[in-house]
């Protein structure tokens, strides 16, 4: 019997245990692959309670979570009991957030779990309490540096009709020039040319590369990073062979003729490479780190935490975030 996916937490103020829930619910209609969540067994059947859905709890390790999924959810509890009621943060739950991330990982390069599947997690509360890492992806990539895996984790976020990946994800606006290099840019372009092909099968993968001024900078004269940065990194990219082009005019990237040219859009800053996609398919697009030695996903919302514990949560997102773990994490195994 292959290994079940694990699933984290997330932030229990959030969304996330409801749509753990909700996924588990809907696993028959939604051909949900068995999961595991690392959580609080009590604070799990009290939500369900809550919310009417009636969801058995099995508390369990990983090695009989496969077998149990069918008739319950499994739960692989945290010592740590969660205090936060639904849409309220407490400080105090973010160590047992932050171990539920490090347990899936423990987990999966152990082999016991196939793949790590994260729900949301809040940034700031875990910014208050010293966590230093400004989302999953710079963390999963630190925990893979101390197992002596590659250190450069890379956020793409993929549904069927478009790919973006962020060069720069959780900065401020305004330190996006400083911090663009031809550099990065080649080094980002790198790891997405070698995951599309081993992970996503693509076979010579095409990536656009976006210009970061208004009409990419319009020959240097609405901004220089265009020509001076991006141009000299796509020129380099296409001399060791990748299929990169660029840099494009953002504005006119996106639409649907123009997404026929490309399979991934490097972007240059988060919100121009989410912006397109969460319009696109917010419901069903999926966050997942390339680079990392495992596979991970994510749902491409956040915690939600205006609609948390209303039952309005939309389990969508998170339940094509299991099936494409599944999908990589099988993959990955032959
Ligand atoms: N992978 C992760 O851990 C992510 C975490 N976040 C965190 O989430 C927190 C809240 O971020 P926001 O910008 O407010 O984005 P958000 O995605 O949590 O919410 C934006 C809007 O979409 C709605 N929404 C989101 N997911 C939904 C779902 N599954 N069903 C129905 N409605 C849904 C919310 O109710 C809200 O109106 C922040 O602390 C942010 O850091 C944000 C994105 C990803
Ligand atoms: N906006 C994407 C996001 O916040 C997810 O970040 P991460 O937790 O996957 O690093």
């Amino acid at each position: 019997m292959s290994a079940p996916l694990a699933l984290t937490m997330g932030e229990p103020a959030g969304i996330g245990p409801e749509l753990a829930l909700k996924a588990w619910v809907d696993r028959q209609g939604s051909h949900v692959p068995p999961f595991a969540i690392l959580a609080d067994p009590d604070h799990l059947a009290t939500l369900s309670r809550q919310l009417g859905l009636a969801v058995p709890i099995a508390v369990t390790e990983a090695d009989r979570a496969q077998e149990l999924f069918p008739l319950a959810l499994p739960v692989i509890p945290l010592d740590m009991a969660v205090l936060a009621e639904p849409g309220i943060p407490n400080a105090a739950d973010a160590p047992a957030v932050i171990e539920s991330i490090r347990r899936a990982v423990e987990l999966t390069y152990a082999g016991k779990t196939s793949a790590v599947v994260t729900n949301p997690i809040a940034k700031a509360p875990l910014l208050r309490v010293g966590f230093p890492h400004p989302g999953h992806t710079d963390y999963l990539g630190v925990l893979a540096e101390q197992r002596g895996g590659p250190s450069i984790p890379v956020m793409m976020l993929w549904c069927e009709d478009l790919a973006v990946v962020p060069v720069t994800v959780h900065i401020p606006l305004a330190a996006v020039p400083a911090a663009l290099t031809t550099d990065l840019i080649v080094q980002t372009a790198r790891i997405v040319a070698a995951d599309l092909r081993t992970r996503f099968h693509v076979r010579k993968p095409r990536i656009a590369v976006a210009g970061l001024n208004p009409h990419a900078g319009e020959e240097g004269a609405i901004g220089l990073e265009d020509r001076d940065i991006i141009e000299p990194a796509v020129q380099a990219l296409v001399q060791e062979g990748i299929a990169a082009s660029g840099p494009f005019p953002a504005d006119t990237l996106f639409h649907a003729a123009a997404r026929e040219n490309y399979d991934v859009v490097l972007a240059m800053y988060h919100d121009q490479a989410l912006i397109p996609i969460k319009t696109l398919a917010f419901d069903r697009a999926v966050n997942v780190t390339l680079g990392l030695p495992f596979v991970r996903t994510s749902p491409d919302h956040g915690t939600a935490f205006d609609i948390a514990g209303q039952g309005r949560a939309d389990p969508s997102s998170l339940i094509a975030a299991l099936k494409l773990a599944a999908k990589l994490a099988a993959r990955q195994a032959l």
